[in-house]
């Protein structure tokens, strides 16, 4: 088999390269010789090794043409809704949660959905309190525009707030404004703790306790039957609620609620 000068002195350089390389790591010469003979074996994976590094070099290439740039997150807009036809002059309730592990949410879901069907000319709407302003400011910017508002809100730590709450506890409690947008405020409060800690709902009841309230602070607690704390806060809300949302000519036909009764144990005794 003929091998052409421009083949044989490549493959020849090749195998000399080996051998200087085996003799330079210390391998013994005979290794050296296995190598060299196996000339097409060491070409091979020359060409797959050179065929490997291209492609990762294409692809390498392909990805970060592809790659858009870098935007810088775009700030969160709360979207004010507009009033539709329907909703003009109805009554305005907003309800909001602030939860780690979503009881608050849930419970704030619930009221509102029971409270749509109780109060059909009313428009409840359920928000995240960190979602409800980006910036500080719009806290009391958009605070100052309610005038009916339920909090569902948990405590944790050290009589913390949740992470979502946080920003706005912190506006709350450090701020002036909140004299400003409490004036034209109506409100309710249901807080959520477990009086196993030592700061039992210590947050929402210490600092909101002065404040308007529709209806005295619910006290949740999650080591004895939370559920049954939110039913009752709940029946002593609605009787509050009729008052400002019930229109005139539903006036006198109050919803109905279960009032809070003392419970009563039945007990037989055998006559002599
Ligand atoms: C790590 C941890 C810390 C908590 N700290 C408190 C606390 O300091 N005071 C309190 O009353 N409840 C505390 N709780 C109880 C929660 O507030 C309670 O379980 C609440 O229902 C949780 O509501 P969420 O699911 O909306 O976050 C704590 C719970 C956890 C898991």
């Amino acid at each position: 088999m003929q091998i052409g000068f421009e083949k044989a002195s490549s493959l020849y350089l090749l195998s000399v390269v080996v051998a200087s390389l085996s003799d330079g790591y210390g391998l013994d010469s005979s290794t050296g010789d296995a190598f060299v003979e196996n000339r097409l074996l060491i070409v091979v994976l020359s060409i797959v090794i050179v065929v490997l590094i291209g492609c990762m070099a294409i692809f390498f290439v392909w990805r970060s043409s592809g790659r858009k740039p870098v935007e810088s997150p775009k700030p969160l807009v709360v979207k004010t809704q507009m009033d539709t036809k329907e909703d003009q002059g109805k009554k305005k309730v907003t309800v909001f949660f602030g939860t780690q592990t979503k009881m608050a949410e849930g419970f704030a879901k619930a009221l509102a959905e029971e409270a749509k069907a109780r109060y059909p000319n009313a428009i409840f709407k359920v928000m995240d309190i960190d979602e409800y302003a980006t910036e500080d400011d719009e806290y009391e910017e958009n605070l100052k525009k309610e005038s009916l508002a339920l909090f569902f809100l948990a405590t944790y730590g050290d009589g913390e707030p949740t992470d979502n709450a946080a920003r706005f506890y912190k506006w709350f409690t450090e701020g002036k404004e909140r004299e400003t947008w409490l004036e034209n405020l109506q409100f309710g409060v249901f807080s959520l703790g477990n009086q196993q800690y030592e700061h039992f709902n210590k947050v929402w009841h210490d600092e909101i306790a002065s404040a308007k309230h529709i209806v005295q602070v619910g006290l949740g607690d999650d080591d004895q039957g939370i559920e049954d704390d939110f039913s009752a806060w709940r029946e002593l809300l609605w009787p509050e609620l009729d008052k400002l949302l019930q229109d005139e000519n539903e006036a006198g036909a109050s919803t109905p609620y279960i009032a809070a009764i003392p419970e009563y144990r039945v007990v037989f005794v055998k006559l002599e």
